[in-house]
C-alpha cells in the first residue's frame, strides 16, 4: 500500500471515528468546552490573581450582560493604568511585581526589582548560539523550543519549592524579550536577507525600551516605548480560565518542571482563537482595506463581513477575528482602553483614515456576528482587535505580535503556576470523559 494512500485512508476513517453528535452533550449533561448552557465557564478553581467580569446574575441566576471589568490582585486595571498614563511613566515591571507577589512595590522595592529584571535579561552565550542555530520562521515555536532548552542550563530545573519557582519566574519574564528579539533578528536575516544585529539589552532601561532597542536600535520614540509598555501591562494577566493560563495550571498540577509547563502555555497562546488572533486581525484588516473600495460605505462593509461569516472570504474560517469573547459580553475593558490609545497614536502617526475604518469594522463586525449567530448574548471587540494596529503604528513586524503577547502573559502564567503549586488542598487536575462507543468483540488479525 502506498504511504500517501495509507495516510489518506487513516484520515478518511477519522470521519466516522470522530463522530460525536452535538445532542449527546446535552443528553449526558456534558459541559461542551467547559461551558454552562448560558455560555459562562464551568467553575473549576479559585484564585487570588486576576478577576475577569463580563456579566452579573439576576436573583434567579440568569446571566445579565454587563460592561467588562478586569482586576489584577484586587486592583481594577483602569486604576492601575490611568496614573501611568497621567504621569507618563513606565509600569510593566511594577505590574509584574504586583502580579507575582500580590503587593504593589514601594519605590525601593521597585527600583531593586527593575534592576533584578535588567540583570537577568542577558542570555547566556550558549542560549544565544542555540537560537542562532534554530531553524524556523515561527517565533512562537522558536520561543517554546528556547524555553525547553532553558531546562538544560538551569542548575535546579525540577525543584518546585517556592523560592526556586520565583527565581525561575523572574528569569523567564526577563529573558522572554531577549529571546523574541534575537529570534526575530535571526529570522529577518535568514529569511529576508537583512543584516544580522544582536544587540544586548542596556542597563537602566525598562523592558519595553530594551525590547524596542533590540529590535529597532534607536528607531523608536518615547511614545512608542510607553505604548508598548501599556500593551504589556494590559496583556499580562487574565484569570485562571483563559486557555493558555489554564494549560499552565493543568500541567503544573502534575508537578512537572517550569519550562515544560510554560512551553505548553506558549503552544496554547499561539492558536488563532486565542493570542494568535492578533495577527489574524491585522491580516484581515489588510484584506478588507484592499477589497472594500469605499471605507465609509456601511452596506459595502456589511456585505463583505457576511462573506467572512459565510466562509467565502479571507481565511474562510467563518470568523471575524478580534470579535467575541468567552467571558466579556458588552465590552472588553482592554479593548476599550486600546481603542482610545490607538486613536491617539493614529493622530500622531497620520493614520486616522485607517483608524476610522477599523472602528467601523468593529461596529459592524459586532452587529453582523450578533445577527448571524442568532444568540441573545452580546458580543464585543476583544483585546486582539486593536493591539496589532498599535504594533503596526509603532513599526513592529507582524511575526512578533503573538510573541509580544507571550512576553506579557508570562507574568500571569508564572503567577498562576506558583499559586497552583502552593495553595492548600491542591490536587492533580483530572476531569472525566464519557465514552459513548459500544464495546466491540476482538477480531484476530487473520480474519479482518
Ligand atoms: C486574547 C484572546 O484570546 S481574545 C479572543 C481572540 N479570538 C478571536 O478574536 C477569534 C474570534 N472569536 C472567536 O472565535 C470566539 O468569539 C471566541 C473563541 C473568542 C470565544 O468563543 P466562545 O466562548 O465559544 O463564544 P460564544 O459562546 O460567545 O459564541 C459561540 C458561537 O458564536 C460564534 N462566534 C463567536 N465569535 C465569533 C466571531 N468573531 N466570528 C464568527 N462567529 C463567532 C462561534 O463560532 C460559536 O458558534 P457555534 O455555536 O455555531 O459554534
Ligand atoms: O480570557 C480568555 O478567554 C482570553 C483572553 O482574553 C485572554 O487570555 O486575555
Amino acid at each position: 500500500m502506498k504511504k500517501e494512500y495509507l495516510i489518506y485512508k487513516l484520515s478518511d476513517e477519522v470521519k466516522n471515528s470522530c463522530k460525536i453528535p452535538r445532542e449527546a452533550f446535552g443528553e449526558y449533561g456534558v459541559k461542551r468546552g467547559l461551558r454552562n448552557e448560558d455560555g459562562s465557564g464551568v467553575l473549576v478553581g479559585l484564585t487570588n490573581i486576576g478577576n475577569v467580569i463580563g456579566y452579573e446574575r439576576d436573583d434567579d441566576g440568569t446571566l445579565k450582560p454587563s460592561a467588562g471589568k478586569l482586576y489584577y490582585r484586587g486592583y481594577e486595571l483602569n486604576d492601575l493604568v490611568e496614573p501611568l498614563l497621567h504621569e507618563k511613566r513606565f509600569g510593566f515591571e511594577e505590574i509584574a511585581y504586583l502580579l507575582l507577589s500580590g503587593q504593589l512595590p514601594d519605590e525601593e522595592e521597585l527600583a531593586a526589582f527593575r534592576e533584578l529584571l535588567n540583570d537577568n535579561m542577558l542570555l547566556d552565550h550558549r542560549t544565544t548560539v542555540n537560537i542562532i542555530d534554530l531553524e524556523g520562521s515561527n517565533i512562537m515555536n522558536i520561543l517554546a523550543r528556547s524555553v525547553l532548552e532553558m531546562y538544560t542550563y538551569d542548575p535546579n530545573p525540577d525543584d518546585i519549592s517556592r523560592d526556586n519557582l520565583m527565581r525561575q519566574s523572574i528569569e523567564l519574564i526577563a529573558k522572554f524579550p531577549t529571546i523574541i528579539a534575537y529570534a526575530y533578528n535571526i529570522y529577518r536575516h535568514s529569511v529576508q536577507g537583512r543584516s544580522l544585529h544582536i544587540r544586548h539589552p542596556l542597563e537602566g532601561k525598562t523592558i519595553a525600551e530594551n525590547f524596542l532597542y533590540m529590535i529597532k536600535h534607536e528607531d523608536y520614540t518615547e511614545l512608542d516605548a510607553r505604548m508598548l509598555d501599556l500593551l504589556l501591562i494590559i496583556q499580562a494577566e487574565h484569570g485562571g480560565g483563559n486557555n493558555s493560563t489554564f494549560t499552565v495550571r493543568v500541567t503544573s498540577s502534575t508537578r512537572t518542571d517550569t519550562y515544560s509547563s510554560i512551553a505548553a502555555g506558549i503552544g496554547s497562546l499561539k492558536g488563532p482563537l486565542h493570542g494568535g488572533a492578533n495577527i489574524k486581525v491585522v491580516n484581515m484588516f489588510h484584506h478588507l482595506k484592499e477589497y472594500i473600495s469605499d471605507w465609509k460605505n456601511i452596506d459595502e462593509i456589511d456585505t463583505y463581513l457576511y462573506r467572512l461569516l459565510n466562509k467565502e472570504a479571507y481565511d474562510k474560517s467563518g470568523l471575524i477575528y478580534g470579535i467575541g469573547h468567552a467571558v466579556y459580553t458588552m465590552s472588553d475593558p482592554r479593548a476599550v482602553q486600546l481603542k482610545k490609545l490607538a486613536g491617539e497614536l493614529a493622530k500622531e502617526k497620520g493614520r486616522e483614515e485607517e483608524y476610522e475604518f477599523l472602528k467601523l469594522i468593529e461596529q459592524e463586525g459586532v452587529k453582523c456576528v450578533t445577527a448571524f449567530r442568532k444568540s441573545t448574548k452580546p458580543v464585543c471587540a476583544n483585546l486582539d482587535f486593536y493591539s496589532g494596529f498599535i504594533y503596526e503604528m509603532i513599526g513592529l513586524p507582524e511575526e512578533i505580535y503573538t510573541p509580544i503577547f507571550a512576553m506579557a502573559r508570562i507574568v500571569g502564567w508564572t503567577a498562576h503556576r506558583i499559586e497552583e503549586l502552593n495553595f492548600e488542598g491542591r490536587r492533580i487536575i483530572r476531569p472525566a470523559y464519557k465514552n459513548i462507543l459500544s464495546p466491540k468483540a476482538y477480531v484476530p488479525l487473520s480474519e479482518r
